[in-house]
């Protein structure tokens, strides 16, 4: 019998796209101080303010990509979590740090399988971020302590370097860039620059100058830009693309703080400026299609680089269950150490 259980474990969605419950969602998020890292009283009336009109739109946004069975971004991480627990002879639960089904729930549920002493927690982000894996360790561990569950924690870290996971990406990306493309676009989540050097151990690498990413620094542990770098230069060299046919940028900005730069939107008129004409996008700082993916690239900035003068953005799927990508995960979870 396996000491051993799997926990996926990636961002939520709400509960439906109901305006009150993507409101729920929406709080429940933008409160963690990971994410909205202010004072109590400062990123609660931020927060407050945010609320006034954002859950309508994205309840909005959120119907025009929801699927049958609920939110993509829920139903494919089940769909690799049912994938994953076939290759598997240990127990695979799936949580999500906001919403449901919470990290709590996952953990009970593999605390309460017979023999399970060490859950293998697999957080589903190939970069680091505070704001995703930092604050879903934080949960796991104060779950654990609140249960006083008997389980070590044993954390799978950002994988942006694992060349089993680079060869999955490329490999799906290389149909699609077969079939011809002026360009192709690497969309990263965004991140607020402080974020960025809040996360720097150093206190004065990131963002001291423009190159700090390609120059070798211990911030780069954790810095979630050198990560995308590493990806985006990976991938580049995999694909044999040559570096006026791919460039990075940073998509899903929020508030009116500096996030970091290039930002998608503007990569994309930039682009249809310079006469691309067949654009393709992927965004490799998820591993499942979401509302990110499919609503903010394949539909809205689809529509504005047609108005921008392109003729055609293709959307690039994310890994989802894609079968290499799953067995990747099943060679982590059979083969990371056990931790002491
Ligand atoms: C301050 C705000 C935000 C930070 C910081 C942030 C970091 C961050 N997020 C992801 C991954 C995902 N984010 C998703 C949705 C989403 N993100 C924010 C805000 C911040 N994210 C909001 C408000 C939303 C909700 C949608 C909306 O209203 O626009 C999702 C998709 C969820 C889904 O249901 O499909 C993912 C995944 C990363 C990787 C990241 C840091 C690098
Ligand atoms: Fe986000
Ligand atoms: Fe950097």
């Amino acid at each position: 019998m396996s000491e051993r259980g799997v926990l996926l474990v990636n961002l939520g969605s709400p509960k439906s796209t109901q305006v009150a419950d993507v409101r729920r969602y929406l709080n429940q998020f933008l409160m963690d101080p990971y994410v909205v890292d202010l004072p109590w009283p400062a990123r609660r009336l931020l927060v407050s303010l945010i609320l006034l009109t954002r859950p309508k739109a994205s309840a909005h946004a959120y119907a025009s990509i929801w699927w049958e069975d609920g939110s993509p971004l829920l139903v494919i991480s089940r769909r690799v979590q049912q994938a994953l627990q076939q290759q598997l002879d240990m127990p695979v639960e799936l949580a999500m740090r906001y919403g449901e089904p919470s990290i709590e729930q996952g953990l009970l549920a593999l605390a309460a399988r017979p023999g399970i002493r060490e859950v293998l927690f697999m957080p589903q982000y190939p970069q680091h971020a505070d704001s995703t894996i930092t604050t879903s360790v934080h949960e796991a561990q104060r779950v654990i302590k609140q249960h006083g569950l008997d389980i070590r924690l044993n954390v799978v870290p950002a994988f942006y370097d694992r060349p089993d996971y680079l060869a999955a990406l490329a490999d799906s990306m290389r149909p699609y860039l077969a079939q011809g493309f002026d360009h192709l676009l690497l969309s990263y989540h965004g991140l607020p620059e402080r974020h960025l050097r809040k996360a720097d151990p150093t206190g004065a690498h990131c963002l001291a100058s423009g190159d700090c990413c390609e120059r070798a620094s211990a911030a780069h542990a954790t810095c979630y830009r050198a990560h995308c770098s590493y990806v985006s230069r990976e991938l580049a060299a995999r694909l044999e693309l040559a570096p006026e046919q791919c460039s990075m940028a940073f998509q899903s900005r929020l508030g009116r703080d500096k996030w970091i730069e290039p930002y998608t939107e503007n990569r994309i008129d930039e682009l249809a400026a310079q006469g691309v004409k067949r654009l393709l996008v992927a965004c490799p700082a998820f591993v499942a299609d979401c509302i990110e993916t499919l609503e903010e690239i394949g539909d809205r900035a689809r529509e504005q680089f047609v108005a921008a003068g392109g003729e055609e953005l293709v959307l690039i799927p994310c890994l989802n269950d894609d079968p290499q990508w799953v067995k990747v995960l099943a060679d982590w979870a059979r083969n990371t150490p056990v931790q002491a």
